[in-house]
Parts: C-alpha cells; structure tokens; sequence
C-alpha cells in the first residue's frame, strides 16, 4: 500500500493501450516497478490499426526504432483521410471526395488563406490549393525519401499497422528493453483497501498482485474503472449513432497492388467504410448504426464495398463488434486511472482512440503523482482535462456528418438535424459562416484535432463561410503560399518514391 513515494504500478491489460502505457512509464520512469496483467481468456480487440502523427513521437519516447517497426508490424505511411461519398454519395459522377490530410495548410495562422481561395479560385478544393499532401496522396507517393532519417518526413505523416504485430512488438520491448514485468493471468477480483483505493487484483494462478497506482486498460469489459468503482459513461449515442463495426482483413488481389498512402472512409447509406492499405493486406470494416441497420444489412454493405475495390472472392467471414459509444464520467478514481477502451469509445472515425491513449500516458508521465497525498490533485487536473478533450473529440467527429446533404436514409437525416450537434458546434458553425476556423476557438495548445482539421473538413465537405474580399496585400500573401504549395507539389510528386515500392525497399533492407 502506498505510504509515500509511488513505486509500484500496475497495467492491467496486453492490448496497444497497456503495452503503450507500461512502455511510456518505464522508458520515462525506470525508477518504477511496472507490472502489466493481461489473460489469455480475455482477448484483445485486434483492431486499430489507423493513427495519428503522435505515434512517431511516442515511438521515439519509447525508443522504438523506425525500421524494426517497419520489419515487425507491416506498416505502411498514412498521410491523411480520404472521405468519399460523404456529401452527396460515393457512386457515380455526382460520387464526392475530399482529403483531410496530416500537413498544416501552407501559411496557416498567418496569411488570410480561405478568404483569398473564395476570391480567387473557389471551385478549386481547399486542401489541395494549400497543401502538398492530396497530391501526393492520388500520385500514391511516399511522404519521405530512401535517405530520410528514422521519423523524419518530408510531408508530415501518421502510421498504418497491423494492430497484433504492433502489440507484439511492444510486449517485447517493453519486457526486453525497458524491464517491464509480464504476467499472464485472469484479474478475477479487485481487493480494496480501507479508504476505498484499489489494494490488490486477485489473479487466478499468481494470487494478489498489489501496487500503488493501478491502469485500468482492460479494454471495453473495464473491469476497474467501470466494473470496480461503477463509474458510468456519458452516451453519445444521440450525437454519434455508430455503435457497432464489423472489421475483416482481405489479401490484395496480386502483391503489387498500388498501396494507399490515407485511410479511405467511403459513406454508405446507413454508416461508412473504412479502408486502410497494409503492405500485404487491406484492413477493411463497416461502421453502422444498429438502431438504423440491421447487421445483414451492414454486411451487404461490406460485400457490395469489397466487390466494388477488387478484394478476391475467397475472403474471411467478417466478425460483428458492439459497443457502447461514449466516455466515463471520470477517468481517474482514487488510485486508478482507465486508458483505452476502457476510458471510452465513440467510433474509429479520423483515428482518434490511440491518439488519447497516447495523450493519457503522456499526461501520466508528466504529471505522475510523487506520492498518494498529492494523487487526488493530479487526478482531479487529468479528469478535467480529458473531459475537455473527449468533448472536443466529439465535436470535430460530428462535423464529418452535421454538414452532409445525403437524403437517402434516416441515418443521414437524423445527423443533419442540428437537435444532435453537440452544443458547442451549433454556436460555432455560424461564426465560422463569418470567419475561418481558429486557434482561439480552441482551449489547447496541444488539441487533438487543431483548427486546420476543421478547415479541411469544412471547406471538403462544402461549407462556404461569406466571401468578404481580402484587401489586395493580404490576396498577395495568400497568393504566395498557394503558389509554395505548387512548387512543393511540383518537387515532391517527382522526387518522393512511390509509397509501395519505399516500404519494400524498407522491407529488404531491414531484413
Ligand atoms: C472497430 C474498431 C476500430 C478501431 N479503429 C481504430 C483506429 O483506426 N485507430 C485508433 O486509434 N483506434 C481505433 N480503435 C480503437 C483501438 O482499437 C483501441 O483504442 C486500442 O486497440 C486499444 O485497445 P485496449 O488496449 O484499450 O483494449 P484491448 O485491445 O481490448 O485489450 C484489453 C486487454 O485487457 C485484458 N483483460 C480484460 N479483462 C481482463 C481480466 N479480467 N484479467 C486480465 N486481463 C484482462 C485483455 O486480456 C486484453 O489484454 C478501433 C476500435 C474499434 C472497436
């Protein structure tokens, strides 16, 4: 039991949150006891395999290097998302696509970029007039060079990763490297201490594991934040409907299958389709709102998708996951603090889960309490903070289907329906009519999702603020962005290897 400096920690939990986690404390506290708890009963849950650019640096933290991950967990480079089919429908010549790609617009902040695109080349799409990235994206090109070095880009870039291999490889880094204890056992019961603090978990065949601070990243069963302390969850399910997904992984047709360089979400009339490229297989799966379809529908759905993008006929059956989506009411109680599914879940859109994950740990790391006295302030900080964040989450979730003029099922039409916006984008989207999306609009240096991503998403998904036409200094400063991010386009197209023929060169060489 803590008395005063915290020693020991727990993990409980082997899927990408816990072995992110312990891997994050030990490399940055090797002067803790860290010990992680997962069982073989408990599966985990094998998907997540889209990130954000975060994970280069987390990686880095960890002291992961870039190449064996390349090796290990069959990673391909992700530069942004693709939406089609969003706005009006994916099929067809009316078929819309729009990218929201990782690279800040070229003078964001600075120049008045979307005044100056209105005035002078509207029909043009924005993300494409300010940044090198969509280009590269439907040119199929790598984000960095051969010569490179390990995490460094020429255009900002994110992770692709088989979500298994991934875990993996940090289970033995963690355990290798960072000495990280590994128990293989069933948390059958949590065992409480006088004041209400988590004293022990009671494992099957390895008795009472006790520690000072405990991580609850038992996945979606949160069998300490949810099942022990009974903390509840704030439903989304009237603001985000999704709650089920069915995931299957499909082999390329022949092995030198173009690979995409985003993940590819594809609107269907009742959720969306996610389609992430690794270098021998896709990572495919519908996303869909049970209240709205039916699972045989969610699967026609997939099938349809899968036909239509060439997967081989010979493909597994898909499996079915249920969720509940929404995220605790607190997430640090007494001496437990829940990360991952446990914390919460709202849908896999724009890849927001592993980026709290890291956010969490990261936050852990920095803030971790020097003994119990002061752990109830640490904690109070965190739950406000991840409070905000899960809030804003939401929102820029929400702005993907809130501006969509599908008419072709409820699901569409419900969203549509400003009484599910959350509260706060329905203040903002009218002063957004008036003015680009800000800095000051948000509360974070450091938010998940920043200004420049509801631009993208914005302006990809047709909304258009009133045109009040820029003064001619501030149409010349636009101007010579838009023509930065020409000649970026115009050297980096040529210059960058395909992203395909980079990862097998990656792969050959790391062999
Ligand atoms: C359909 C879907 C798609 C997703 N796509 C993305 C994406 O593209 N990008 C992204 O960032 N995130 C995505 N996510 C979220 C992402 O998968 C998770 O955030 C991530 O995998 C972390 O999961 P986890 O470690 O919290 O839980 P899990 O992987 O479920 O691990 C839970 C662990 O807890 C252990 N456990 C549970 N109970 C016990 C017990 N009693 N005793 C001992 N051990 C126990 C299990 O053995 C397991 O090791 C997606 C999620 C879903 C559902």
């Amino acid at each position: 039991m803590l008395s005063e400096r915290l020693h020991t920690v727990l993990v409980l939990g082997g899927g990408s949150a816990g072995w992110l986690v312990a891997g994050l404390l030990a490399a940055e506290h090797p002067d803790l006891q860290i010990t992680l708890v997962e069982s073989d009963d408990v599966p985990v849950i094998g998907v997540g395999e889209g990130t954000w650019p975060s994970m280069r640096d987390t990686l880095q933290r960890i002291g992961l290097s870039e190449s064996d991950f390349i090796r290990r967990c069959q990673v391909s480079f992700k530069q942004g998302s693709r939406f089609d089919g969003w706005m009006r429908g994916a099929g067809g010549a009316d078929g819309d696509r729009y990218y929201h790609p990782f690279m800040l617009p070229v003078g964001h902040g600075d120049a008045d970029l979307v005044q100056a695109w209105l005035a002078t080349d509207p029909a043009r799409p924005f993300a494409d007039l300010v940044s090198p990235s969509v280009q590269l994206c439907e040119a199929g090109r790598a984000p960095k060079q051969v010569q490179t070095p390990e995490f460094g880009a020429v255009a900002n870039y994110a992770y692709h990763f088989d979500a298994g291999l991934f875990g993996q490889l940090l289970r033995e880094h963690a355990v290798q490297r960072l000495g990280v204890r590994h128990v293989v056992d069933h948390v059958d019961a949590v065992l409480s201490a006088d004041n209400g603090d988590i004293a022990a978990l009671r494992t099957r065949g390895h008795g009472e594991l006790s520690a000072d601070l405990f991580i609850d990243c038992s996945g979606l069963a949160a069998r300490l934040i949810g099942q022990h302390f009974g903390v509840p969850l704030n439903s989304e399910r009237e603001v985000l409907f999704n709650d089920a997904a069915m995931p299957v992984q499909v082999p390329y047709a022949t092995p030198d299958q173009p690979l995409a360089t985003c993940t590819i979400a594809t609107a269907w009339a009742k959720g969306w389709i996610w389609d992430i490229g690794l270098p021998s297989r896709r990572g495919v799966g519908c996303v869909f709102s049970r209240a709205h379809a039916s699972e045989d529908e969610a699967q026609a759905a997939l099938q349809v998708y899968l036909e239509a993008t060439g997967a081989p006929r010979e493909r597994p059956a898909p499996r079915v996951i249920r969720y509940d989506p929404g995220y605790r009411q607190q997430f640090w109680v007494r001496n437990c603090v829940a990360i991952g599914l446990s914390s919460g879940f709202i849908e896999p859109l724009e890849a927001s889960a592993l980026a709290l994950v890291e956010l969490s740990a990261q936050r852990l790391c920095a803030e971790l309490p020097m003994s119990r006295a002061s752990m109830d302030t640490v904690a109070s900080r965190f739950n406000d903070d991840f409070s905000y964040r899960w809030a804003r989450v939401i929102d820029f979730l929400k702005l993907h289907y809130a501006l969509t003029q599908r008419d072709d099922s409820d699901y569409w039409r419900a969203h549509r329906d400003p009484s599910t916006w959350p509260g706060r984008l329905r203040e903002l989207l009218p002063m957004w009519r008036l003015r680009a999306p800000a800095r000051h609009d948000f509360g974070r240096i450091d938010e998940v999702f920043p200004a420049a991503s509801y631009q993208y998403v914005l302006y990809g998904m047709g909304f258009r603020p009133v045109l009040q036409p820029p003064s001619a200094a501030k149409l010349q400063d636009a101007q010579a962005c838009f023509d930065e991010v020409a000649r970026q386009a115009r050297r980096f197209v040529p210059g960058l290897p395909g992203h395909r023929s980079l990862i097998d060169h990656l792969l050959k060489t790391a062999a």
